[in-house]
């Protein structure tokens, strides 16, 4: 059957490819750093540039659908998910790495319509490897299947996390509690890429079995979280219930038995929701 939303994927491809091309063009000569919610959450003015360029193409192609992108919300754009056709865009997941040449850094694309997602692309640009999702219809990277791990005992497993953009002691204290019970299973391994959307890949591709974090925005998940659930993956919420890309909390996994066993681990927190009202 002909897919509907294949030209829109084509295209979320194509405009990956051109965006990681700027990014490692960029990375020999803009390292000029600005910062938004806290002295170490990083922008560049290629985060900029890259959002244009992808909001911009898909503009003249599409000219009804909708956009939510991590700078334009930084910007003042709302962050409201409605049914229409939508871009979750992050021009740059890991832009600390980017500023530091540490060699993982993505460009994340999900796409969603009627608020689920239809499909999702992720361009790790250093590594130039371009992993795709469609609903229904399996997770590949370059074009090859991606299958989660089978591993279902958490002793032998590798969790992937990050530590955030928060350097507040009470707020670091909370996330070490949890990544201490964790590791302390004890669990193979703790990994970061530093960037949410290849850590979801990670998890997608079945080098790690587990990806969990609370603080994320819709923007660094959407497509990852696609990508892990047409690999054989599953979402949950910090809590053990359904994850809602809105809440700023996700455990991605292999399996739910990886998945719950996570979430027993985890000092849950809530933080304002993407979508809640801009305050006046
Ligand atoms: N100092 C920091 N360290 C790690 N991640 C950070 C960060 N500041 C912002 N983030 C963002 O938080 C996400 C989840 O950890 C990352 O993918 C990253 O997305 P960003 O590069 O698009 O801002
Ligand atoms: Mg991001
Ligand atoms: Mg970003």
């Amino acid at each position: 059957m002909a897919d509907v939303w294949q030209s829109s994927m084509d295209h979320a491809v194509a405009v990956a490819r051109k965006a990681g091309e700027m990014v490692r063009g960029a990375l020999k000569d803009d390292r000029t750093v600005m910062t938004k919610s806290s002295a170490v959450d990083l922008v560049t003015q290629t985060d900029q540039k890259v959002e244009q360029l992808i909001i911009q193409s898909v503009k003249e192609k599409f000219p009804t659908h909708r956009f939510i992108g991590e700078e334009s919300v930084a910007a003042g754009e709302s962050c409201n998910l409605t049914d229409d056709p939508t871009w979750i865009i992050d021009p740059i997941d890991g832009t600390t790495n980017f500023v530091h040449a540490f060699p993982f850094v993505a460009v994340s694309i999900g796409f969603s319509v009627n608020k689920q997602v239809e499909f999702g692309v992720v361009y790790s640009c250093l590594e130039d490897k371009m992993f795709t999702a469609r609903r229904g219809r399996g997770a590949f990277c370059n074009g090859e299947p991606l299958q989660v791990s089978e591993q279902t005992d958490i002793h032998q497993a590798i969790v992937a996390t990050e530590f955030g953009s928060s350097r507040d002691p009470t707020a670091v204290d909370h996330i070490f509690r949890s990544l201490r019970n964790i590791l302390c299973l004890p669990v193979h391994g703790v990994r970061g890429a530093g960037t949410a959307a290849i850590n979801m890949c990670l998890v997608a591709s079945g080098c790690a079995e587990a990806y969990y974090e609370i603080g994320i925005h819709v923007w660094d998940v959407a497509a990852g979280s696609l990508i892990v659930s047409e690999a054989g993956g599953v979402l949950l919420d910090v809590d053990g219930g359904d994850v809602d890309l809105m809440s700023r909390r996700i455990v991605a996994a292999n399996n739910r038995t990886i998945a719950e066993r996570i979430v027993k681990e985890i000092e849950s927190f809530t933080l304002q929701r993407d979508d809640a009202p801009l305050q006046s």
